[in-house]
């Protein structure tokens, strides 16, 4: 698996921007808060250690991951200096389709916002079989679906930032 090979907080080989100049909304599921708490604290840490200021994070819940989308959506309308938004979920299946339509639905609508406002709108929600893989990739072996995020937030706000200059 292409996963066993790769951490999602190794960034050791890449190099990422000063976020001191940017400005981000973070939107978090509260379904499977053990995990969406876990993957926020990932993502708020990562920000400011790549120099992001507290005071320029803006962080809200929704109540599921389906929401995310409505959140994005929001924070861009009503937020609409923000550089870049990071929506942050965990979606895992259960004993019916429900967790197909729900992933298909935040993967798409947050992908339709981003172009919408022509911003970055980041898909940090976790889409597994099980707790574990979960609690793996939030903060467990295979790092922090948080960090991923954060720093996929700073480099497309450093580069539509760099375009727009
Ligand atoms: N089962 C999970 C959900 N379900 C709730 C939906 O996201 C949504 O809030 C509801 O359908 C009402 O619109 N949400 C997750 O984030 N993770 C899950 O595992
Ligand atoms: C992904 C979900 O919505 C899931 O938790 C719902 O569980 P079920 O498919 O067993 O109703």
């Amino acid at each position: 698996m292409a996963t066993q090979l790769k951490n999602l907080s190794d960034f050791s080989a890449t190099e990422i921007p000063d976020a001191a100049a940017y400005t981000f909304g973070i939107v978090v599921a509260e379904w499977n808060a053990e995990i969406t708490n876990a993957l926020y604290e990932g993502a708020y840490q990562s920000l400011v250690k790549n120099g992001a200021l507290p005071e320029n994070i803006f962080s809200y819940s929704v109540p599921g991951s389906f929401e995310l989308t409505s959140g994005a959506e929001l924070l861009l309308k009503n937020k609409p200096n923000l550089d870049a938004v990071i929506c942050l979920g965990c979606v895992i299946q259960g004993e019916t389709r429900h967790f197909d339509f729900i992933c298909d639905a935040v993967a798409n609508g947050v992908s339709n916002v981003a172009i919408k406002y022509s911003k970055p709108v980041i898909f940090g929600v976790l889409t597994t079989d099980n707790q574990q893989q979960a609690i793996d990739r939030a903060g467990g072996k295979h790092g922090n679906k948080g960090d991923e995020a954060a720093v996929t937030a700073i480099k497309m706000a450093d580069l539509a930032r760099t375009l727009q200059a």
